[in-house]
């Protein structure tokens, strides 16, 4: 075990290193949206599959237009309607054009299309001949089979996270099941004897726990599915019972509270109990440093603080992370922006970087960061209405007008 407190960096990797992408498993496409694609999708047809026109018009020969205007319309004989979904036979030959509608296949001799507004009499139905005002060039509105995406070529990649564009290239192929990776599970413990359910009346020195909750759902934000179980009281058989029973299976397990020193904190000897050997414990970060991460055989288990904003740094910046590798992102660590501050904050006694609750807006284009109030670890307050995180290097002060290194994790929007 690394015994001295590790960078974030070095921390996040050792994380990293130790997890894989989970296997893949076949979803209805309707299914799709915010899933990791799990295989390279290659074209197995041109699209579109046919030359078709892009305006309701004529199909025509281009030659036949050279030389018409206004004043002389070149006159052609409709030998045809062609509607979308038809698969016309009859040549277009010299001389005469077909009445074409958006999306339907151009019939073989015409080379484009010359729209109903460039025609004299072209919006009215079964005219015999239609006079075409302006000369029509080769290609003219006809979108080519193959233009949009060639068959054998890549149109979408393994590691892509799937939405309504997905969607659509998807279905064009005739995807109705996508291969994607199976999304982690995840098993969250609170612990402490200061810990009511939600739903009770806390007694005097009981706290309601909110940590799970924050965790489940901050899981859920990253495609994980969690599995919450109840606060279990401090005691090494109690929390150890609770892992083995309701931690089995999970792709992950996540413990909050008891990973500092205090007598009740006894989270590493319930790891020990549970097999699970520590690969660290502690970073040089603010909040949420004394963070412990170990691993059960093959399982992952993470030990975030029990404080409330240093749980939440810990788990964007450890279970995100994991969840994303997970889930077959190729980039897990979450990005990092810049924005400018609109807040101050003192240069601090500690030296580990600092990560700050923050609210990231857009004003006028430019991104914006305005610290939360409370940066206490404890506070819960400055978690509600914040969508980012400051990092400020260790030992750094940050002056309104600076450039910050923010770590986004919800909507930006305009303030
Ligand atoms: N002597 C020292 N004391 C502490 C140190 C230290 O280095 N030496 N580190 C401090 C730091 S930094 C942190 S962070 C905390 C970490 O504490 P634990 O992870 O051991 O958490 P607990 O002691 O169990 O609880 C801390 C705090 O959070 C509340 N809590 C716990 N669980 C929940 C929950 N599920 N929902 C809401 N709130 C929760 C708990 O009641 C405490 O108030 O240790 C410092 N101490
Ligand atoms: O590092 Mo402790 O995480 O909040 O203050």
């Amino acid at each position: 075990m690394n015994t001295q407190p590790l960078t974030i960096e070095e921390a996040q990797r050792l994380v990293l290193e130790a997890v894989d992408p989970l296997p893949a498993e076949l979803i209805p496409l309707g299914d799709c949206t915010g899933r990791i694609l799990a295989e390279d999708l290659y074209a197995d047809a041109d699209l579109p599959a046919f030359d078709r026109s892009m305006m309701d018009g004529f199909a025509v020969r281009s030659a036949d237009t050279a030389a018409a205007c206004p004043d002389r319309p070149a006159y052609l004989t409709v030998i045809a309607e062609i509607a979308a979904g038809e698969d016309p036979v009859r040549p277009v030959g010299p001389g005469e054009a077909a009445r074409i509608m958006t999306g339907a296949p151009i019939p073989p001799g015409a080379d484009a299309v010359c729209r109903f507004e460039a025609t004299s009499d072209g919006f009215r139905k079964n005219v015999p001949r239609v006079g075409v005002l302006k000369p029509t060039s080769e290609g003219e509105n006809i979108a080519r089979r193959g233009e949009d995406i060639s068959r054998g070529g890549r149109v979408l990649t393994k590691g892509t996270r799937l939405g309504s564009g997905a969607a659509a290239v998807l279905a064009s192929f005739g995807r109705a099941e996508v291969s994607v990776y199976r999304r982690p599970s995840v098993a969250i413990f609170t612990a402490g004897s200061e810990l009511v359910e939600i739903t009770e009346q806390p007694g005097r020195g009981q706290i309601r726990s909110s940590n799970g909750w924050m965790l489940a759902a901050l899981v859920r934000e990253a495609g994980g599915l969690p599995r919450l179980a109840k606060p279990v009281p401090d005691g090494i058989d109690e929390l150890a019972a609770a892992v083995t029973s309701e931690g089995e299976g999970a792709d992950l397990l996540v413990t909050t509270g008891g990973v500092s020193v205090g007598d009740y904190d006894l989270i590493p000897a319930v790891y020990e109990r549970l097999g699970a050997r520590t690969v660290f414990w502690k970073t040089q970060i603010r909040p949420g440093s004394p963070v412990r991460f170990a691993l059960r055989g093959r399982q992952p288990v993470l030990g975030v603080s029990g404080n409330p904003a240093a749980a939440f740094v810990n788990a964007l910046l450890f279970v995100v992370p994991v969840l994303r590798k997970m889930a077959g992102l190729p980039d897990p660590l979450p990005p990092t922006v810049q924005a400018v501050s609109v807040s101050g904050f003192p240069k601090p006694p500690i030296k580990p970087v600092r990560y700050l609750q923050a609210h990231a807006y857009l004003q006028e284009g430019r991104l914006l960061v305005e610290l939360a109030c409370g940066q206490s670890a404890g506070m819960i307050g400055s978690l509600a209405g914040t969508n980012a995180l400051v990092r400020l290097p260790g030992g750094a002060s940050l002056r309104e007008g600076d450039l910050a290194d923010v770590l986004l994790y919800g909507e930006v929007r305009s303030k």
